[in-house]
């Protein structure tokens, strides 16, 4: 226009694409909360947003761009066609469907399932070099399909797992203890949701683990009941949707958490979701959370924590029961 040729003289073609590129499918609640989490931590040079209803998919769009004079540099786009994603670092998948009063988990999978073949291969035809995180569910099944979908190396397949539930367990804790949330430390590991499992002996603050001050800490014959404090971690989520009739904040920090971990190469370590065929004894090929080192390159080492008889047959439990509903899947 005359106003930029009056304005600049050109020197070099600009790319039409930036160094850190995030795509995030799936514009509701969770999505938007990821999206907005990215945005406020200064994670991707650009947000690219993808949905099925366009109009929801312009209002998100525009709603965020009208934001960013205040904050750096990041652009924000959206389209219902996969080409805008093109030469993403990171797919992020919220997209799907809910489950319906009184539909089983197995029903919502294959709906889940079928969603997702329309939306992987194409996140990977326009970026084959990018990390997928996988947040929709049941995130540990969705992430295996999401796998073999893609074609990707698994260690680049990667589901925000226990993530979410041990932020909670950590935050739970952090109330009785009357410390920060994020100077209480403990892991959830295994299958997101209601059969996660506690690691009691990993239970610390500055070191100091609480099963060596309280030796029964987990069990039923502990006087502080500290096992209620996982319990909680199950019957808040239920409480929050009771309240609010979804979650969207807490699953949102926690993907910008893993986003930045991944796009700073950092070796942060979090409770993610991975294949673990070939750890404590899982001979399944099925994904579950342990606490993972995450980089660019996805997954790079599993952490091999020591895990009680018990912790053990939990984890094998829920890799039986999800290589049974997995190999059951129209994929
Ligand atoms: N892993 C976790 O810890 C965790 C926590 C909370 C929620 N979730 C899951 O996140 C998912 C999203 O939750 P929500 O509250 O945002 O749901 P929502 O219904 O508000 O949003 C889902 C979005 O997906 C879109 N969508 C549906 N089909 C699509 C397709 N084929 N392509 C692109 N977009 C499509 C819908 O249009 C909608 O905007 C659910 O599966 C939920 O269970 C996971
Ligand atoms: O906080 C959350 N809101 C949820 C939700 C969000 C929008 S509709 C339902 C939610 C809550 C309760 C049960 C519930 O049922 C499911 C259904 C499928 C599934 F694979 C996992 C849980 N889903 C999704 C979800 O995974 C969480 S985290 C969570 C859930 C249950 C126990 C412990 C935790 Cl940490």
């Amino acid at each position: 226009s005359a106003i930029t040729s009056a304005l600049f003289t050109e020197v070099a073609p600009p790319h039409d694409t930036s160094g850190n590129k995030v795509t995030i499918v799936g514009v509701g609640q969770v999505g938007m909360a990821c999206a907005f989490s990215i945005l406020t931590q200064n994670v991707a040079s650009e947000i690219v947003l993808v949905d099925v209803v366009a109009d929801k998919l312009k209002g998100e769009m525009m709603d965020l761009q009208h934001g960013l004079t205040f904050m750096k540099n990041v652009r924000v786009n959206a389209s219902t066609d996969y080409s805008v994603t093109a030469n993403s670092r990171l797919c992020i998948v919220t997209a799907g469907a809910r489950q319906k009063e009184g539909e089983s988990r197995l029903a919502l999978v294959q709906r889940n399932t079928d969603i997702f073949k329309g939306i992987i291969p194409q996140l990977v035809k326009y970026s084959p070099d990018a990390n997928l995180l996988i947040v929709s569910n049941p995130v540990d099944i969705l992430t295996y399909v999401a796998w073999k979908l893609s074609g990707l190396p698994h260690n680049r397949v990667i589901g925000s797992g226990t993530n979410l539930d041990s932020s909670r367990f950590r935050f739970i804790m952090s109330q009785r203890v009357k410390v920060a949330p994020n100077s209480c430390h403990g892991w959830i590991i295994g299958e997101h949701g209601d059969t996660s499992v506690p690691v009691w002996s990993g239970v610390n603050i500055a070191g100091v683990r609480l099963r060596d001050i309280n030796p029964h800490i987990g069990t039923a014959n502990d006087k502080e009941n500290w096992k209620d404090v996982h319990n909680q971690v199950v019957q808040s989520a239920y409480e929050v949707i009771k309240l609010k009739g979804y979650t969207s904040w807490a699953i949102g920090l926690s993907v910008g958490t893993l986003a930045q971990a991944i796009l700073r190469n950092g070796g942060n370590i979090h409770a993610v979701s991975t294949l673990v065929k070939g750890q404590h004894g899982i001979d399944k090929e099925v994904f579950l959370s342990l606490p993972c080192v995450l980089g660019e390159n996805g997954v790079t080492h599993i952490v091999k924590q020591p895990l009680t008889d018990e912790e053990v047959a939990m984890l094998q439990k829920s890799a039986k029961l999800m290589d049974e509903v997995q190999s059951n899947l129209k994929m």
